[in-house]
């Protein structure tokens, strides 16, 4: 049966060559199997995952009046960065199911703030309230941010070992993307709701994706029907899965496996961080150099 790794990062970081080799290759192997993996001891601190979630909470808990002044008049992108999602977006606002292609599904019992690269830049101007509890959020999520992205870049590194090119192969061609980033809430069940979705089943138009959670809800698809519920032990514990960019990119031998979200009792949130490539890098399948990573070519790297 498939389940779901936890895998330790501490000995990559910590015991040297022997350590990365170790640790990729149980990343590799959960590339290949589930698509899904848990990654600990990453060595970021626990309190800025916390933060950011506690920071989001008290945004949430805001009057939808307020909530709704933090939308873009002009829709829910930036001129300079027409792709990526900024803002709050409300219950039933979108559908996973639409984004699939499929029409006719029910639309998802989750509310959102959402914000890309440009979080980066203090002077920017954007969708955040205009208050101390704002610019709280708004610095919170951007610690959020960068150590998703150092992450996120540290595991590409990883990789990179068992495949065998050059550390920095995938890192070099990830580290200016624009990312994006959505802080999650979703209700408890009640009666008042018409289905339990809070999300409905989709796969990932990412490289990669990472995401913390406050309590169980993502649920993932496996031995074709099969849905698991990965474990994180605690709230800087992340859920790591390939997104259809890297199966793309690999040829489909690393997997981007359909995951949903089940409401459960109590409220729940997640913050979820999509990792992309550099905009100029081109993604194909077949690709020589991508043929060589996944050993179906010789090629040095
Ligand atoms: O909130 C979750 O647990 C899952 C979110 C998700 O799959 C997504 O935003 O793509
Ligand atoms: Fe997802």
């Amino acid at each position: 049966m498939t389940t779901i790794p936890v895998i330790d990062l501490t000995p990559a970081r910590l015991e040297g060559e022997a350590g990365m080799q170790r640790v990729a290759a149980d990343i590799d192997r959960a590339c290949r199997e589930s698509g899904f993996f848990v990654v600990k001891g990453h060595g970021y601190a626990r309190e800025i995952f916390a933060e950011a979630h506690a920071a989001s909470k008290t945004f949430f808990q805001l009057p939808l009046t307020t909530k709704n002044q933090c939308r873009l008049s002009t829709g829910a992108t930036l001129p300079q960065d027409p792709y990526t999602p900024y803002g709050y977006s409300g219950l039933l606002e979108e559908n996973a199911f639409a984004y699939m292609g499929q029409q006719g599904k029910p639309s998802d019992y989750v509310e959102k703030i959402s914000a890309g690269r440009l979080i980066l830049n203090d002077n920017e101007s954007l969708p955040f309230p205009d208050s101390d509890l704002g610019r709280d959020l708004r610095q919170k999520l951007k610690r959020y941010y960068q150590a998703c992205d150092a992450i996120a870049l540290n595991l590409t590194e990883l990789f990179t070992i068992p495949l065998g090119v050059h550390r920095t192969y995938f890192s070099e061609r990830m580290d200016r993307a624009n990312d994006s980033m959505r802080s999650q809430l979703y209700p408890g069940l009640s009666a008042e709701l018409l289905n339990d979705q809070g999300m409905g089943a989709h796969t990932d138009g990412t490289v990669l994706t990472l995401l913390t959670q406050t309590a169980p809800g993502i649920q993932v698809r496996i031995n074709e029907g099969e849905w698991v519920a990965p474990v994180t032990a605690d709230v800087d514990h992340i859920i790591v899965n390939i997104g259809d960019l890297m199966a793309h990119w690999s040829n489909h031998e690393y997997v981007s496996t359909e995951h949903r979200v089940v409401l459960g009792s109590q409220e729940r949130q997640s913050i979820v961080f999509f990792k992309l490539t550099n905009e100029d890098e081109l993604v194909q399948s077949g690709n020589k150099q991508m043929d060589a990573l996944f050993g179906r070519e010789n090629m040095a790297a």
